[in-house]
């Protein structure tokens, strides 16, 4: 299991990225061009198979240990009145997810995902990141491993989701202290607050952004002054997933902030990341064409949790099956193109 013992081994991980497997990737295309179909038929499915390929490091890899992660983490810039919704769900949709209710439940069924839930000290929210750093070092090194601890070696693929009211406004901040460009730009809607709600949304990433902007030296401290334990989680999810070429499909808005510090630094960190949708949170869109990422689903959807991610992990299954159990030209006897 990965663990990162303080926060110089984080950046030091961050600088060491490992590469996919390039004999398996190039077993896996050269048995792509033997299958019973014109070369670059299953458009993105085949190159999804060969990322598959390359991360697990075998030609016909799978997608049957799926495991989605939902961190859930409270937020103290909520008392701001940025979320349409109070702090006490954040708790409760736990509960839900405990008990099979909610959106992920039935999803994470549908694509053959074990569902895992990892609370983070729900009953202390972070600092208000308009006033203060949002963790203490310890607290965020502490919700990075909890993410790297929820990376098993052997899994096939790697959903991540979160919960986490108010979270959208942090993320919005991320968003904008990678990438540049105003608060307006990066905050959205979330769960649906109204236009005097975004107007507090976007005084709080201003203010977040002037009190923290020229202090975050690094990934670490960025996702410590402006982030969030679900959202440190999340990134320390993927690091850690990278190191043991796990790898991960990235779910909505928030999913993507967290990785926009590790992205600044090393925005070669996406290179074992699929983004299963586009969502309709504003800054989404913008967010992975800044990672360089293309989404596999534009549904219109705007939930979190994951959900976009496991309803994404469906295609993934789709394309391995299609690699894995397809005949080629020699076995079917079919004529290979002129
Ligand atoms: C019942 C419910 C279930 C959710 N599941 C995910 N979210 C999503 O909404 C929150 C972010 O939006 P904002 O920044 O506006 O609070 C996060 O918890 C996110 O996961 C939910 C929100 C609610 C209300
Ligand atoms: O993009 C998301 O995942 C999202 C958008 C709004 C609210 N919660 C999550």
């Amino acid at each position: 299991m990965i663990h990162f013992d303080d926060k110089a081994a984080f950046a030091a991980a961050l600088t060491d990225l490992p590469m996919p497997d390039a004999a398996a990737l190039e077993a896996a295309a050269r048995r792509q061009a033997m299958l019973t179909k014109p070369a670059g038929s299953l458009g993105r499915l085949e190159e999804i198979a060969l990322f598959m390929a390359g991360w697990q490091g075998r030609e016909s890899p799978c997608a049957e240990r799926i495991r989605a992660v939902i961190f859930a983490g409270n937020h103290g810039v909520a008392a701001r009145g940025v979320s349409a919704f109070p702090t006490e769900v954040t708790a409760q949709m736990v509960t839900n997810f405990h008990n099979g209710g909610a959106a992920i439940n039935a999803l994470a069924g549908m694509c053959g995902a074990e569902l895992s839930v990892v609370a983070l000290d729900l009953e202390r929210p972070t600092g208000d990141i308009c006033v203060g750093p949002a963790m203490s070092e310890a607290e965020c090194l502490n919700a990075l491993n909890a993410g790297a601890a929820a990376v098993d070696p052997a899994l096939d693929l790697l959903l991540l989701g979160e919960m986490g009211i108010a979270n959208t406004t942090p993320a919005a901040a991320l968003c904008a202290k990678a990438f540049g460009g105003t608060a307006e730009l990066w905050v959205g809607r979330g769960t649906g607050v109204d236009t005097h709600g975004l107007t507090r949304k976007t005084e709080a990433v201003q203010l977040a952004l002037a009190l923290h902007g020229d202090v975050c030296g690094d990934a670490f401290e960025t996702l410590r002054r402006l982030g969030g334990r679900e959202i440190a989680a999340m990134a320390g999810a993927v690091l850690a997933a990278r190191i043991v070429r796990v790898p991960v499909m990235l779910d909505g808005f928030i999913g993507c902030a967290a990785i926009a510090p590790l992205a600044k630094e090393a925005p070669a960190i996406t290179g074992h990341c699929l983004a299963g949708h586009v969502s309709a949170e504003a800054g989404h869109g913008r967010l992975l064409a800044a990672l360089g990422l293309v989404p596999l689903l534009n549904l219109h959807m705007r939930l979190g949790e994951g959900s976009g991610a496991a309803v994404a992990a469906q295609i993934v299954r789709s394309a391995l099956a299609a690699h894995g159990g397809m005949a080629t030209f020699a076995e079917a006897t079919v004529a290979q193109a002129l």
